[in-house]
C-alpha cells in the first residue's frame, strides 16, 4: 500500500499533498531522485501555478503537456479517491482529519488503471459533472490564491515539509482541504469541498450501483476516475489503430529500424523520475501502455517492463492525407471539353473522338521541337465571346423564387397521370460508326437513349439528360452554365456563362405538374394580378407550373430565339429541357426561346420586347409557318402539275400533227443537245412555222400587189423570170434559206412537216388535203399561203402569156406551152379555171421561158430589144415576181 502511495505521489508531482503519513514514511532512494526533481519545480508557488496554467516554461517541451495533464487528472482522481473510496464512514466525521493515508493507497496508479478497465462504461455526463466541479474549485482557488498561497506555502514548508504539494493548484487546494481538514477552516472552502464531494459522491454512487455486480467490496476495488479510464482506453485504441495502420501501410520495416533509435531517444526524453518498482503491484494490474500514457503514476509499471516499452511506445505514425490538388480542367474553353477536333466538327463527332482518344503520354516529355512545330503549324480554335464575364455589380436576385430541380406532381395530377404505354417506347438500331447521330430513330422520336433502348453505351450521342445529370453532379457554375440576370425591360432573364454547342442541352425545365383545372384555378386566383407567368403545357393535358421550379423559368421569349424548348421521353417519362439552337451559344448570351405563347384571353396579351428584326409585336402564338410553307409548296406543285399537263397536251398535239412525218421530226429532235432541248423544238417548231409562214404570206402578198400594179408593164422578161423558176415547191424552202440558220431549220422543219410530202404543183390542187388532215391547222395555213403564192405566180404567168400573145418574138414553143400549162395546172382549178382554161385554150406561145432559164447574154439582149414596150415594167415585175416566189 505504501509503495502504491509513493508511486502515485511521485508520479504526480503536481498532485496535492497526499497526507501526513506520507512524510512520515522514509523516502526510498529512487523516489528521492524524483522528489528532488519535482521539488525543484514545485517548491515555489510560481512553479506550482505555472504548472497548473497552460504555459509551464520550466518544463521541457515534451514534459509540459504530460505534467499538466497529469496534474489535473490525477488530482481529480485523488479527489475522487479521497471521497469515493473511503471505506470507513467514520473517518469522514466532521471535525476529524481525513484519513487520507488509509484511502490514498487505493487510488494508486495500478488501481486506477484497474478501475479504468472497470469503468469503461462511464457515461460522458458524469465526466462533465466532474469537470464542472473541478473547474469550480479551480475558480475559487485562483480567487483565493493570492491571499492564501503565502500562508499555505510557509505553513507547508515550515510545518509539514510537503514539497510535493502545489498550493496554488486548485486541485491541490481542495486536496489539501480533504486531507488536512481542519487546516483549512474557511467556510467557502468547505462549501466548495462539499459541493465537489457531493457531485463526486453522486457520481460514484451511480457508478457503484452500475457495477455492484462486479465489485464485491469497495475497499478492495476502489473506483477510479471514469474519465481517465475512458481516455486510457481511447488512447489505447488509437495507438492500436495507428500500429495497425502502420503495418498496413507497409511501414513496419521502417518502424522496426526506427524503433531502435527512437527508443533510445524516447528513453532520454522520458522523465527521469521513473522509479523502478521493487514491489510489483497486486492483481489489479492494468496494461502498461495505459498507465504510461496517463500519468506519472504509471511510470513504475513502465519501468518494470522495460523490454516491452519499445513495442508499446510505438510511435504514433501520423498518416498525413494530403488534399488532392484540383486542377482546372477548363481554361479558355470554359465549359467545353478539350478536343483536337476542328471547331466545324459536329458534336457527335467530337464525342466519338473523345471516346477513342488515346491516353496522354506521361513518361517522357515531348521533343524540343514539338512546341516549335505546333506553333508553326498552328491549330484552329474557337475563342469564346467573353471568357470572363462577371455579372454587373448590384445585380438583384429573385428573392421570391422557390427552386426545385425535379418535377413534382400536385393535387390530382399524380392520380390522373397514366404511365406511358409500352407502345410509345422506341428502340434504335444505330451502330458505333454512326453513334446515334441525327438519323437515330430514338432521336427522331425525341426519345433519349439508355441501356434499355440503345446498344451503343458510351458511344451513343443521344443521351442529353444523362449528360445534364453529370454536369449537375459535377457542380460549379461553369458546369451548370447559366445564371439569372436582370434585363432592362423584361424582368429577369437567363444568360450563359459558358459556351454551348449547337443542339446541346442547357437546362431542364422543371416545376409543379398540375392539371388544367388547377391551372385555371391558379390563374383566376393566385396569378390574377401577375405580369409574369411560368406555365407551360407539358403532357397528357398537364401543365408545368414553374413558379416553383428550375432556373429555366426565367428564360425570356424571343421571336428570333437562340434556344429551343423540347419535350423528350427519358426512361419512359416526359421531360422538358432547353436546348441550344443551331447557332450554338456563346458566353454571356442571353438565352431565349419562342414561347409560342397562348395568352388564354385577350387581356393577357403582352407586348413583346425581344427586339429582334422579325418580332411579332406581342407574346402570342407562333404563326404556322410550316403550314404556310406546306400550303405554298402544295400550290406550287399544283401549278407545276398543271403546266406539265399542258405541256404534255401540246406535245401530244404536236406529235399528232407530226404523225406523218415522224422520222423527220426525229431527225430534228436528234440535233438537240439535251432531253430538255429535245422537247423544246416541238414547242418552238410550231411557233417558228407560224412565224415563217406569216412572213412568207406577207411578202407574197406584197409581191402580189406589186405584180398587180406592174401587170401592164410585164414583158418577155416576165416570162423568162417565170420560166427561170425551177419549181414552185422550192420557193417556200428557199426563202428561209437566205435567213438565219435557226430560221432555216425552222423552215426546214416546216418544210419537213408539211411541204415535202405535198407535191408543189399538186399542193394547190390538193387543197382538199386539208380535209384529209384537219388537225394540222397550221400546216394547212402554210399550204394555203403557198397556194396563194402559187396562184399569184400563175396569174402573173397567165398575164405574161397574154401579153406575150401580143408580142411577136415571145411566142412559146409547144414544149414551153406544155410546161406552162403544167405550171398552170398547179393553180387551184376552182379559183382560176378561166385563166387555166384561157391559157390552155389560148395556147399562147411561151417559149422564151425556158430560154430565160438559161439566160445567155444574147438572149438577154434580144429580149431587151424585143421587149421595148414593156421595158420598164417587165424586168422589175419579173424580178419582183421571182423574188417573191423565191421568198415564198
Ligand atoms: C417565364 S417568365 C420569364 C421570366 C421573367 N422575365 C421574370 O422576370 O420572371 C415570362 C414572362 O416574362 C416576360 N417576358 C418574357 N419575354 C418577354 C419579351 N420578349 N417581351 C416582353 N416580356 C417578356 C413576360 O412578362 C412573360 O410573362
Amino acid at each position: 500500500m505504501e509503495t502504491r502511495m509513493t508511486d502515485f505521489f511521485c508520479a504526480s508531482p503536481a498532485t496535492p499533498a497526499p497526507g501526513p503519513d506520507v512524510h512520515e514514511r522514509p523516502p526510498e532512494p529512487i523516489d528521492d531522485t524524483m522528489a528532488v526533481e519535482y521539488t525543484e519545480q514545485l517548491l515555489t508557488p510560481e512553479n506550482s501555478r505555472s504548472e497548473t496554467s497552460s504555459n509551464n516554461e520550466n518544463a521541457s517541451a515534451e514534459e509540459k503537456p504530460a505534467v499538466r495533464r497529469r496534474s489535473t487528472r490525477v488530482t481529480r482522481a485523488s479527489l475522487r479517491g479521497a471521497v469515493d473510496l473511503n471505506p470507513d464512514p467514520e473517518s469522514l466525521q466532521p471535525g476529524l482529519p481525513t484519513p487520507v493515508s488509509e484511502n490514498e493507497p487505493t487510488v494508486s496508479g495500478e488501481t486506477l488503471v484497474a478501475a479504468v478497465a472497470d469503468r469503461g462504461k462511464q457515461t460522458r455526463s458524469s465526466h462533465l459533472r466532474h469537470s464542472i466541479a473541478v473547474m469550480e474549485a479551480a475558480a475559487w482557488s485562483q480567487a483565493t490564491l493570492a491571499g492564501e498561497d503565502d500562508n499555505n506555502n510557509s505553513n507547508n514548508h515550515g510545518d509539514t515539509d510537503e514539497p510535493a504539494v502545489a498550493p496554488g493548484t486548485p486541485v491541490s487546494n481542495s486536496s489539501q482541504e480533504l486531507h488536512q481538514g481542519e487546516g483549512s477552516s474557511s467556510l467557502p472552502r468547505r462549501t466548495l469541498r462539499k459541493r465537489v464531494e457531493r457531485v463526486l459522491t453522486q457520481d460514484g454512487d451511480n457508478h457503484r450501483a452500475g457495477r455492484s455486480t462486479t465489485t464485491p467490496s469497495k475497499a478492495e476495488t476502489p473506483q477510479s476516475p471514469p474519465r481517465r479510464s475512458s481516455r486510457i482506453s481511447l488512447l489505447d485504441k488509437a495507438s492500436a489503430l495507428v500500429d495497425r495502420a502502420a503495418s498496413v501501410l507497409g511501414k513496419r520495416s521502417r518502424d522496426a529500424t526506427d524503433q531502435g533509435s527512437n527508443a533510445a531517444r524516447r528513453t532520454s526524453l522520458r522523465p527521469r523520475n521513473v522509479a523502478p518498482v521493487k514491489n510489483e503491484p497486486t492483481a489489479s494490474e492494468a496494461p502498461a501502455p495505459k498507465k504510461r500514457r496517463v500519468s506519472e503514476s504509471d511510470l513504475p509499471s513502465k519501468a518494470k517492463s522495460p523490454e516491452q516499452s519499445p513495442e508499446e511506445e510505438a510511435p504514433t505514425v501520423k498518416t498525413v492525407t494530403w488534399k488532392p490538388k484540383l486542377w482546372l480542367s477548363h481554361g479558355l474553353y470554359t465549359g467545353q471539353e478539350h478536343t483536337d477536333a476542328r471547331p466545324s466538327h459536329k458534336r457527335d463527332r467530337i464525342t466519338k473522338v473523345q471516346g477513342s482518344r488515346t491516353p496522354q503520354r506521361t513518361l517522357l516529355p515531348l521533343p524540343m521541337f514539338a512546341g516549335d512545330r505546333l506553333l508553326k503549324s498552328g491549330r484552329d480554335f474557337t475563342l469564346p465571346f467573353d471568357v470572363f464575364s462577371p455579372l454587373p455589380v448590384g445585380q438583384p436576385k429573385p428573392n421570391e423564387w422557390r427552386k426545385t430541380n425535379k418535377n413534382v406532381f400536385v393535387g390530382d395530377a399524380s392520380s390522373i397521370w397514366r404511365a406511358n404505354k409500352p407502345l410509345e417506347l422506341s428502340k434504335c438500331m444505330c451502330v458505333e460508326e454512326t453513334g446515334c447521330d441525327e438519323n437515330c430513330q430514338n432521336r427522331y422520336m425525341f426519345f433519349e437513349c439508355d441501356d434499355g433502348n440503345c446498344a451503343l453505351g458510351p458511344n451513343c450521342g443521344n443521351r442529353s439528360f444523362e449528360e445534364l445529370k453529370h454536369r449537375a453532379k459535377a457542380g460549379g457554375k461553369y458546369n451548370v452554365g447559366v445564371e439569372v440576370i436582370k434585363t432592362e425591360d423584361r424582368g429577369y432573364g437567363v444568360r450563359s456563362n459558358r459556351t454551348f454547342e449547337p443542339n446541346q442541352i442547357i437546362v431542364e425545365y422543371t416545376g409543379e405538374i398540375i392539371t388544367q383545372s388547377e391551372c385555371e384555378k391558379r390563374m383566376r386566383t393566385i396569378y390574377k394580378n401577375n405580369e409574369c407567368y411560368y406555365l407551360m403545357y407539358f403532357d397528357q393535358n398537364m401543365i408545368i407550373d414553374a413558379t416553383r421550379g428550375s432556373i429555366a423559368r426565367f428564360v425570356n421569349h424571343s421571336c428570333d430565339p437562340n434556344c429551343r424548348m423540347e419535350k423528350w421521353t427519358v426512361a419512359g417519362k416526359p421531360r422538358m429541357a432547353l436546348f441550344a439552337g443551331d447557332r450554338g451559344i456563346m458566353t454571356g448570351e442571353e438565352l431565349t426561346y419562342d414561347y409560342n405563347f397562348d395568352p388564354y384571353s385577350q387581356k393577357n396579351v403582352q407586348q413583346c420586347r425581344c427586339g429582334s428584326v422579325s418580332c411579332r409585336g406581342v407574346l402570342g402564338p407562333r404563326p404556322r409557318e410550316k403550314e404556310r410553307a406546306r400550303e405554298a409548296r402544295e400550290a406550287r406543285a399544283e401549278a407545276e402539275r398543271q403546266k406539265k399537263r399542258e405541256r404534255a397536251n401540246s406535245r401530244r398535239r404536236a406529235a399528232k400533227q407530226a404523225a406523218g412525218t415522224k422520222r423527220k421530226m426525229g431527225k430534228v429532235l436528234k440535233g438537240s443537245a439535251s432531253r430538255v432541248n429535245k422537247n423544246r423544238p416541238v414547242a418552238s417548231k410550231s411557233r417558228s412555222i407560224k412565224a415563217g409562214v406569216q412572213k412568207a404570206v406577207s411578202k407574197a402578198r406584197s409581191s402580189g400587189s406589186t405584180q398587180a400594179a406592174s401587170r401592164a408593164r410585164n414583158s418577155k422578161a416576165q416570162e423568162k423570170a417565170s420560166s427561170t423558176k425551177s419549181s414552185p415547191k422550192k420557193a417556200p424552202a428557199r426563202a428561209p434559206s437566205t435567213k438565219s440558220p435557226v430560221k432555216k431549220s425552222e423552215t426546214k422543219a416546216k418544210t419537213n412537216v408539211r411541204l415535202p410530202k405535198v407535191p408543189p404543183t399538186k399542193t394547190k390542187v390538193r387543197a382538199p388535203a386539208r380535209s384529209r388532215k384537219p388537225q394540222a391547222a397550221k400546216a394547212n395555213e402554210t399550204t394555203k399561203k403557198s397556194k396563194s403564192q402559187t396562184e399569184t405566180k400563175a396569174k402573173a404567168q397567165a398575164e405574161a402569156k397574154a401579153e406575150t400573145k401580143t408580142s411577136k418574138l415571145s411566142r412559146p414553143s409547144a414544149e414551153t406551152k406544155a410546161k406552162i400549162l403544167a405550171a398552170a395546172k398547179g393553180k387551184p382549178a376552182k379559183r382560176t379555171p378561166k385563166k387555166a382554161m384561157n391559157t390552155k385554150s389560148n395556147k399562147s406561145p411561151t417559149k422564151p421561158a425556158p430560154k430565160a432559164r438559161v439566160a445567155t447574154p444574147k438572149q438577154a439582149k434580144a429580149s431587151k430589144s424585143v421587149k421595148s414596150p414593156a421595158k420598164k415594167a417587165t424586168p422589175s415585175s419579173s424580178t419582183k415576181t421571182t423574188k417573191a416566189k423565191a421568198k415564198a
